[in-house]
Parts: structure tokens; sequence; C-alpha cells
């Protein structure tokens, strides 16, 4: 039986180590990124992010967060370059964010924590699927965006329009012809470093792939990220916000960027 765990005072990233000891292992996530200390990396390739739209399924939320599911029965949403060998398929995109602007990222820089952080997870299809690739060394690859308080995003106002659908942990509803490149900066400058999924089962199988510019969100786009609830249907209401993992130690890693 799968342990439950959060992001409360019980159960939260603190305790996690009580049922998944990996919690302290070599090549957790996420990290502070400090750029200063980053070492470009002339042989990197440039990052190709080929997707296509019609592969957007549905939009579900987990009691985590709420992720929106592709299908990838073949090699049609892929990533593929930047510091990956081989081809990897785009299985979802989820969020994780703060019960305020000041916070709500996993991944911070230089210290400074953004509102919200997005996920793009990829698996490599040197395994069969996502189930066998999910716990290997190489099995993910996760391309992370910051998300940064201006504008209101148009196209991430498409993902939040949804929401009243998915209040509840459980709750899905159909969401077709979405293009996650719409959620991407102009730039795919980035940093890579080997590192772990952010919450339990932990396991040390994603290459990380964070991209150095942001993307904008109003701080009322913030607020509809807040409306989601952590709990089912007929529970408490309990708010989902700072479903987050606060920065692990770098444990002599090296985090490399194909920028100057
Ligand atoms: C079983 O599938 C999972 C489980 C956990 C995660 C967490 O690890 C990161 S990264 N974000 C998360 O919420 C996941 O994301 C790829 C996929
Ligand atoms: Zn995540």
């Amino acid at each position: 039986m799968s342990h439950s765990w959060g992001y409360g005072t019980n159960d939260g990233p603190a305790k996690w180590a009580d049922h998944f000891p990996i919690a302290n292992g070599p090549r957790q996530s996420p990290i502070n990124i400090i750029p200063s200390q980053a070492q470009f990396d002339s042989s990197l390739k440039p990052l190709k992010l080929q997707y296509d739209p019609s592969t957007s399924k549905d939009i579900l939320n987990n009691g985590h967060s709420f992720q929106v599911n592709f299908l990838d029965e073949n090699d049609s949403a892929i990533l593929t370059g930047g510091p990956v060998s081989g081809t990897y398929r785009l299985k979802q995109f989820h969020f994780h964010w703060g019960a305020s602007d000041d916070k709500g990222s996993e991944h911070t820089v230089d210290g400074i924590k953004y509102p919200c952080e997005l996920h793009l997870v990829h698996w490599n299809t040197k395994y069969e699927n996502f189930g066998e690739a999910v716990n290997k060394p190489d099995g993910l690859a996760v391309v992370g965006v910051f998300l940064k308080i201006g504008s209101a995003n148009p196209r991430l106002q498409k993902v939040l329009d949804t929401f009243d659908a998915i209040k509840a942990k459980g709750q899905q509803t159909t969401f077709l012809n979405f293009d996650p490149k719409n959620l991407l900066p102009a730039s795919l400058n980035f940093w890579t470093y080997e590192g772990s999924l952010t919450t339990p089962p932990l396991y040390e199988s994603v290459t990380w792939i964070v991209l150095r510019d942001p993307i904008s969100v109003s701080s009322v786009q913030m607020a509809k990220f807040r409306s989601l609830l952590f709990s089912s249907e007929g529970e408490q209401p309990c708010r989902m916000c700072n479903n987050y993992r606060p920065p692990q130690p770098l444990k002599g890693r090296k985090v490399r960027s194909n920028f100057k």
C-alpha cells in the first residue's frame, strides 16, 4: 500500500524520509541554482521540444497538483538534444505553487523563489513506458519553467479556465488540442543537473532541464491556482497551495548551462 504524504506539518517534506529514505539520497531535487557556480558546457546540444497539440488528452486534480496528460504511444510529442541522448516522450505537465506570490517554486535561483514552477515530464523511449522509466537513472527528463508575476498570461488562462471542473481531488475533464509550447519562454537557455522526482517516491531518475527565463503570470491568475483543493468532494475543503519541496543538498553535483 503506498504511504500517504502531503505538504502539511505532519506529512510534509520534512517527514518524507520516514517512509521514503531516498529523500536523503545523493541526487535529490529541487536545488538552489547559483548561476555564478554553473559551468558553461559548449558540448550541450540545443534543446529540441517538438509537441503535437493533438496529443493533449485531459486535465486531472491528483490531490497534490493538477496535471495535463498526453497520449504517449508514439513520438508525436518529444524532447531531444540538450543534455540527453535518445528520445524522451512527453507524458504530462503540472505545476507547484505557494500560498502567496513570494513563494511556490521548487528550484530557486540565488535563493530567490518564484511564485510558481511548471514541470514538463518526459520519459526515455529506451524503456517500454513511463512506469518502466520512472525509477531508472536515465528514465526521465523534466523541463522546469519559472512563472514570474507580471501581465496575465492568456495561454496559461486556457488551463486555468478548466479549474471549476477539477476543483477537488480525483476530478478530471477533457483537455484537447493544447500546445505546451505556448507555456515556454522565447529562449530555451537552460541549466541542467542530475536529480530526482520532487515528491514521493522521490526516485533519482530525472535529468533536470531548468529554463533560465520565466514566463509571466498575474497575481489574479495565481489566486486561481489557489482555488483548487487538495481534498476530495465531501471532505473538509483544504486549499491546494504550498505544494513545493524546498531545495535539497547539492552533494557535489555539477550544474551545467548551455549559455555564458
Ligand atoms: C509517478 O509520477 C510522478 C510522481 C511524482 C512526481 C514529482 O516529481 C516531480 S519532478 N514533480 C512531481 O510532482 C512526478 O513528476 C514527474 C511524477
Ligand atoms: Zn513537479
